[in-house]
């Protein structure tokens, strides 16, 4: 079980980053989510656990709005990133996605060079004005996402000839090369070994130092070692929230501690 680091401070005092209030989605006939309300805190850690099916990723897709692309989704309800309606009219989608970015449970690097992964975001976005820039940033990201002492005198070679953690790491550095201020990550360490997923937990204790991470996952384990804040989903329902500790040891809902217990999902 999570311990609390002595200093630790409740993470509601971290700046509120994201809230979904009321939060209903539709595929087509069907309603995959239900009522939801979701606070989610700067410099930390919230994770997204829950049975299959239970709508976790469908969840997180709507903090970035990939279920824009989806025909036959509707949503209702309001999502805010720093008090602004991420719907709104006005909000362009690939904007908002760089302020929020994505990880995917299977690493999926471009067809390109390691290089050209982390620079790609950068380049559409209009970051960098100079080869020095680019570099620049090139470095900083794979070395932020761990990667750039084992990729560095190779940068022009194929992201996708890499190992599995490694493209998941290069993933990484490609999502937080335009300064997101929001990394979700979906089950993103799924299809790793156990090595390769401690770097990536590794990692994001390192990363919410920046950031606000929302993470699902399958794994209690990884839930609780992790996060600050857990989610327990059930049929399109949020059941509870509370301080990952509180989830894992003390939760309210007997849904959430038969869960928690193993004894269903
Ligand atoms: N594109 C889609 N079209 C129709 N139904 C979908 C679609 N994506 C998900 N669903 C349905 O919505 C519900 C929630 O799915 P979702 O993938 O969000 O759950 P999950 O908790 O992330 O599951 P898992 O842990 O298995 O990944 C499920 O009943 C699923 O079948």
């Amino acid at each position: 079980m999570p311990k609390k680091k002595e200093g630790d401070l409740p993470v509601e005092q971290n700046e509120l980053k994201m809230k979904a209030s009321d939060v209903n989605l539709w595929y087509g006939e069907k309603q995959a989510l239900f009522d939801v309300n979701l606070e989610m805190f700067d410099q930390s850690v919230t994770a997204l656990i829950g049975p299959s099916g239970c709508g976790k990723s469908t969840f997180l897709r709507c903090l970035d709005r990939m279920n824009d692309v989806i025909d036959g989704v509707r949503i209702t309800g309001d999502i805010r990133l720093d008090g602004e309606d991420i719907y709104a009219p006005r909000v362009d989608p690939v904007q908002l996605r760089a302020r929020v970015g994505m990880v995917f449970q299977k690493p999926n690097p471009f067809p390109k060079s390691i290089f050209e992964n982390v620079a790609y975001g950068p380049r559409i976005h209009g970051l960098c004005r100079s080869k020095a820039e680019f570099e620049e940033i090139v470095e900083r990201s794979l070395t932020r996402a761990g990667l750039w002492e084992e990729v560095k005198d190779r940068l022009q070679e194929p992201g996708t000839g890499l190992s599995g953690g490694q493209q998941q790491r290069l993933c990484i550095a490609r999502a937080i090369s335009v300064n997101p201020e929001v990394l979700l990550m979906d089950e993103p360490c799924s299809a790793l070994d156990p090595i390769a997923t401690a770097k990536i937990e590794t990692l994001m204790d390192d990363l919410k130092k920046n950031l606000c991470i929302v993470i699902v996952t399958h794994s209690m384990q990884q839930a609780a070692r992790v996060s600050q804040r857990t989610a327990f989903f059930h049929l399109g329902k949020l059941v509870e929230v509370d301080d990952t500790t509180t989830i894992f040891t003390n939760p309210t809902d007997q849904r959430t501690q038969d869960y928690v217990t193993g004894r269903f999902g």
